[in-house]
């Protein structure tokens, strides 16, 4: 049995005491000083929380933080003396000898016994030395209160761990709970001092052991005691998080908590987020949320911002409340309004009692008792706005000014929205072969460009003739010319031959098409340049192009990319831009983002704001995805309004003939040196004079598969052009063996799925394939061979036909096309026969045009390809040409020709063999586009959008 201690000793250790504390309190107010923004008590250690707590203890009463130390404290002098007097109401104190002795030890009454009764500014004034006392504002409260806990915490310890403490100040603490030694006082024990310095056998230092105090203890009043341990806890090692207001709800901002986790799963308005992994919760929760998470040692919460600091404070009865936040805080409502027509918008937030009645003091208003949503006329929208700004628990955001620029006359307007008309466009100055050419949608497209002054996004189905609008619309800006022409490699000669054939009145000499990085960007009236070629040249830009037409201006969609950076100024400071794309955003809305800004630079100069409201942008902890889609509704009427004309296939089917043929001139430029060689040889073979007939037909075979061979690069080009473009499902005829295989080399490269008939294939095999292609969405493309697979077949569920190579029997070229545009088919059919200037097709084409010309005056032919397709004067009559071409009428009119042709084409090897045509292929010319995705169909969501109103 210890000694009483003498009034002296008394005195000494608690002057030591005191300094102690002191200088603990200290520490921590350096700790906390450090840790900037944390009003709370932090600490690394987060092994409290491994230890855990009885899995029941969320479910436990909440006690906040100090206050279980209160009770515990209570508790232990109760138990350990029997002595149930009413704790003092002063600072602590030291219990008389007596009562010392009633306990057989003695002992000091708990100093948070006495605190309990205190409010914390006395528990500070008594407990802590002037130097914390002194602590600023902020900190020091909860410094304060962490740094009582931890006291707490200390002298409620048990036993088991105390032992394990090295530290002068926990060995000191640690003598005060044991069971022989329930002093408050630091009392030496050479024994104990000894274990002390034994290392732990847990492994754990100082503050572990102290935690583990905490957590583990075998008495009775071992809960409470977890409670002081853990209120020890939040102040030196608690996790952090945060509540957040989402809207009407409120999140919370924390890593992994399984103790949490449980609290989270036990409130009814429980929701999980999976994409920012946070729960959120309705308002309605948030007081027993936020008692509970003070319950839990491993855990710090934030309160919510504005919401009152919901610490205890004591309350008349002497218990602590947590103080929730106050009821107007609750009561806070966050929303924004979004369009839902041309002329309405509807209030997106949750129910405030003032703003519904503010809602009903307007004229327009509308309740959708199933959205639960408040609508109203754009004209009243900022009238709205304003009452709302008055309510100071409501914040509704307007619509973004993009909207109210785009929809500026529905806002100022004071009678009903009518139905926009589109003035008709004075259209004499332009080529009136071109104007009467024009189909009526294609005159309403015209129109619309003309409407919104030659700025816009064309986005017509494909097929739908884009092109010839376009010309029409930039030649209408005729004034303001020289005119650029931005598009993918493998069409800038189709584009040529489309000014030529639309616009008689431009001299052939006054286009320009960019070949090389060491043409002039500049140099004609119409200069067309591949997107690659003009982020190559555009420093060549002294001054701006004022007319600027972009093909396929999905190809911008990345701004990243050297060819959207390249276009983005140019688009920026010409007057007029025309954008065309039948797919402007294959994937996601966020595609759509350089295209609208193309068109209109002063919508969303900042691109998160776009993607917060139509990317359904997400924050993650390695930045901000905006892959998603939000708003959509909103988004098309936006862009109807103010950005883009759209029309489907079926929405104009009735104007559209049942085919479209078109004649891409693909680049000669592609053409390999060696490939052009090549060429030359055999062409000058055909022509020399001495050569017996049976050398000059071996000759123009040889010229066809030359052909055949040097047309292979342009011709991948532009299939896989076709496929980033978001061509569906298409065919693909060709003759050559060797054109055939590269197709599909290429296509197995880019891991697009296709399917190949040819010669080899067995006839039970090309109806299962035939029949894949027209079930399975994902085959692409068919590779055909012109004569193998251009009967009997049926390939409806394509559209597009392309002819990579010319064949000199039009009748074959006919049934070919027909495996599409056949019973099955809905659609209008577009037909795109690829040819090649220099080599065989300069006399293949006119050949088939001629025939099909004389087929169709026979009536033996409904179509007429020199009526259909561009280019009908493509042929070069030189003399030389002319004799090519004669020889070639006479050999492929001969019998047997068609034999012989065939097995040549079978046969055919180019010599080296297909390694050494990749030199020929001139690889590093070859567009490197990515592959299409399988459309995510942005657009046949889009398109499917009605609007509410
Ligand atoms: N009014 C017209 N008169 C004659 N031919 C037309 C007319 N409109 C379009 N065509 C022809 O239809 C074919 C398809 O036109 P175009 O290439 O412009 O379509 P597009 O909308 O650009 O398609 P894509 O998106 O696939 O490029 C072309 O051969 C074109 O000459």
């Amino acid at each position: 049995m210890s000694l009483p201690l003498t009034e002296e000793q008394r005195k000494k250790i608690e002057e030591n005491r005191q300094k102690a504390l002191a200088r603990r309190a200290e520490k921590l107010l350096a700790e906390q000083h450090q840790r900037a923004g944390s009003g709370s008590c932090i600490a690394a250690n987060s092994s409290q929380s491994k230890q855990g707590l009885p899995p029941n203890l969320p479910r436990e009463p909440p006690k906040p933080v100090s206050h279980g130390v209160l009770f515990k404290q209570q508790d232990l002098s109760s138990s350990s003396t029997g002595d149930q007097r009413p704790p003092n109401p002063h600072h602590f104190h030291l219990s008389t000898p007596q009562q010392a002795k009633g306990s057989g030890k003695i002992h000091e009454d708990v100093p948070t016994a006495c605190l309990s009764h205190s409010p914390p500014s006395q528990m500070t004034a008594t407990r802590v030395s002037p130097p914390l006392a002194k602590s600023p504002p902020g900190a020091p409260t909860q410094q304060l209160l962490c740094y009582q806990s931890g006291q707490a915490s200390h002298e409620t310890k048990s036993t088991p761990f105390a032992n394990t403490a090295r530290e002068p100040l926990a060995k000191a603490k640690s003598f005060q709970k044991t069971p022989a030694s329930s002093f408050g006082q630091p009392h030496r024990d050479p024994g104990l001092d000894a274990k002390a310095e034994r290392p732990s056998t847990s492994g754990q230092n100082i503050s572990d052991s102290r935690c583990g105090s905490g957590s583990v203890t075998a008495r009775p009043e071992g809960r409470l005691s977890q409670k002081s341990g853990a209120s020890f806890h939040k102040a030196v090692s608690s996790q952090q998080g945060a509540c957040i207001r989402s809207g009407d709800r409120f999140q919370v901002k924390i890593g992994y908590n399984a103790h949490l986790i449980a609290v989270f799963k036990s409130l009814p308005s429980r929701s999980y987020d999976p994409a920012t992994k946070m729960w959120n919760f309705s308002m309605t929760d948030y007081s027993a949320l936020m008692k509970a998470a003070q319950s839990l040692p491993s855990v710090t919460l934030q309160p919510l911002e504005g919401a009152e600091d919901s610490r205890e404070l004591p309350s008349a009865d002497g218990v602590a409340q947590a103080r929730l936040p106050s009821a107007p805080s609750l009561a806070f409502v966050k929303g924004r309004c979004v369009l839902i027509s041309r002329a309405r918008f509807e209030a997106d937030i949750g129910y405030s009692e003032h703003l519904t009645a503010v809602f009903k003091q307007m004229d327009s208003r509308n309740y959708d008792a199933k959205t639960r949503r408040w609508s109203f006329l754009l004209e009243e929208h900022n009238k709205l706005i304003a009452q709302v700004r008055c309510l100071p628990q409501v914040q509704l955001d307007p619509l973004p000014k993009t909207l109210t620029l785009a929809f500026a006359s529905q806002l100022e307007k004071t009678s009903p929205c009518v139905p926009e008309t589109i003035p008709e466009a004075d259209l004499s100055g332009v080529d009136s072969k071109l104007v009467s050419s024009l189909l009526p949608f294609q005159r309403v497209g015209v129109n619309f460009a003309i409407a919104k002054r030659g700025r816009l996004l064309l986005a017509d189905d494909m097929g739908l003739g884009k092109t010839i609008q376009a010309i029409c619309i930039a030649a209408f800006y005729r004034k303001e010319w020289p005119l650029l022409v931005v598009v993918p490699s493998s069409v800038r000669f189709t584009w040529e031959q489309a000014f030529l054939r639309w616009l008689p009145s431009l001299s052939p000499d006054r286009i320009n098409v960019v070949v090389t990085g060491k043409d002039r960007l500049t140099a004609g009236l119409v200069n067309i340049v591949s997107f690659d070629l003009l982020s190559k040249l555009e420093k060549q830009l002294k001054t701006p192009f004022k007319v600027v037409i972009i093909d396929e201006s999905h190809f911008l969609k990345n701004i990243k990319t050297a060819r959207c950076r390249a276009a983005m100024p140019i688009l920026k400071v010409a007057k007029r831009v025309i954008l065309l794309s039948g797919t402007p955003a294959m994937s996601r809305p966020a595609e759509l983002y350089t295209q609208i800004i193309g068109v209109r630079p002063t919508f969303f100069p900042q691109f998160h704001a776009f993607g917060l409201r139509y990317c359904d942008a997400k924050q993650h902890p390695w930045g901000w995805d905006y892959s998603g889609s939000s708003n959509l509704g909103e988004l098309k009427l936006l862009l109807e309004e103010a950005v883009m004309l759209r029309r489907l296939k079926s929405d104009v089917l009735a104007q559209l003939p049942a085919k479209q043929r078109k004649m891409v001139v693909i680049a000669p430029g592609r053409i390999s040196t060696k490939a052009r060689a090549a060429l030359d040889a055999v062409a000058k073979e055909m022509t020399t004079k001495e050569k017996t007939n049976r050398q000059q037909k071996e000759a123009l075979l040889l010229f066809f598969s030359r052909t055949a061979e040097a047309k292979i690069p342009c011709v991948i080009e532009y299939v896989l052009d076709l496929l980033e473009s978001g061509r569906e499902k298409f065919l693909v005829f060709a003759h050559h063996k060797v054109v055939l295989d590269a197709l599909t080399k290429e296509l197995e490269r880019k891991h697009v799925q296709h399917v190949r008939i040819d010669g080899s294939t067995s006839s039970a095999d090309r109806d299962d394939l035939c029949r894949q292609f027209q079930l399975f969405e994902s085959h692409a493309v068919a590779v055909l061979s012109i004569t193998a697979a251009s009967m009997g077949l049926t390939f409806s569920s394509a559209d597009l036909v392309v002819f990579a190579e010319l064949f000199w029997n039009p009748g074959v070229l006919l049934q070919a096309e027909d495996r599409v545009h056949r019973i099955g088919q809905s659609s209008s059919v577009s037909i795109h026969y690829l040819v090649a200037k220099g080599t065989a097709d300069d006399y293949l084409w006119p050949m088939i045009q001629e025939k099909i010309k004389v087929l169709g005056e026979a009536g033996l032919s409904e179509t007429n390809f020199s009526e259909m397709a561009e280019a009908t004067d493509y042929f070069h009559k030189d003399p030389k040409q002319q004799q090519i071409y004669d020889f070639f009428q006479k050999s492929f009119e001969e019998d047997g020709s068609d034999r012989e042709l065939l097995e040549a084409a079978e046969s055919f090897d180019p010599g080296s063999g297909f390694q050494d045509l990749g030199g020929m292929l001139d690889e590093s010319t070859l567009t490197d586009s990515p592959l299409k995705k399988r459309r995510f169909e942005f657009f046949d969501n889009f398109d499917s959008f009605t609007s509410p109103l």
